[in-house]
């Protein structure tokens, strides 16, 4: 099975004299929720933007649904969706006609387009602001907006960073909810979070890195193993850390 998502010795970043990812290797299974996890500045969003193609590699490789970017721009853009912590909308269009401008720019037949979108909005309670600007939105519901519309293309490769910041408990849950369909879809997700827990309980696979390097990964059970048998995610998260920072191994 060809992966969604395959990292190969990725090294790069901001500067070709100082790169911020060192050699960073791991791949995403279609059907599976990884969870990208570290310390602020520890490479997390570099690597997303080596993912989107918007940084190019110092060295190795990256492929989206088995291709390089510059085998096919076009393919490979059309097989990832990003959602970023911050929501960013078109101010003169409402939800619905984002929703409309991404079908299309996915090319998301209008019919099948119609009928996610209706039921997107049910899902997450949005079907009274459809025809809502951004400006008339809060801050979650914008959020909302952002993942109705990476959902209702549901790429090979769906990467959203924080994806429950802002959200409230019923959309939480109905994002949880319709993320597990997606999977059950074949689609690959990549979640970039701080909060261990909720990766914890629901990724198949994390990546743990620190100062551009991956430290550990594997399942959650998995890498609590690596971090000498932590009880938790968060206590295996902070031994990973030490032992990175004192150039030591465990486990
Ligand atoms: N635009 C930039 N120019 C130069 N260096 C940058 C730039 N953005 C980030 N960096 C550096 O790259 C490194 C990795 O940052 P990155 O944004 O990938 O971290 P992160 O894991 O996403 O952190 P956070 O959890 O805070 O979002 C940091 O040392 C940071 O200072």
């Amino acid at each position: 099975m060809i992966p969604a998502l395959d990292i190969r010795g990725l090294t790069g970043g901001y500067s070709q004299r100082k790169p911020v990812l060192h050699e960073v290797t791991f791949s995403v299974r279609p059907g599976e929720m990884t969870g990208l996890i570290g310390l602020n500045g520890a490479g997390k969003s570099t690597t997303i933007k080596h993912i989107l193609g918007l940084m190019l590699p110092h060295a190795g490789e990256v492929r989206v649904a088995g291709l390089r970017l510059d085998e096919d721009r076009d393919k490979y853009r059309a097989s990832c969706a990003y959602v970023p912590e911050q929501p960013s909308l078109f101010p003169n269009m409402t939800v619905a006609e984002h929703l409309r401008w991404t079908a299309m720019a996915y090319g998301v037949e209008q019919a099948e387009a119609e009928r996610r979108s209706a039921k997107l909005a049910g899902i997450f309670r949005m079907d009274k602001a459809m025809n809502n600007l951004p400006d008339t939105l809060s801050k979650g519901m914008k959020q909302k907006v952002m993942l109705m519309n990476a959902l209702l293309v549901s790429p090979p490769l769906l990467i959203i960073d924080e994806p429950f910041l802002g959200l409230d408990p019923l959309a939480t849950r109905a994002l949880i909810g319709a993320l597990e369909d997606a999977r059950e879809q074949g689609c690959a997700i990549l979640l970039s979070s701080h909060i261990l827990p909720a990766l914890e309980r629901r990724a198949n696979q994390l990546i743990v890195m620190h100062q551009g390097r991956l430290v550990a990964s594997g399942t959650p059970d998995e890498v609590k193993a690596a971090a000498g048998g932590q009880p938790t995610l968060d206590d295996a998260f902070e031994a990973l850390v030490a032992a990175a920072e004192e150039g030591a191994s465990i486990g």
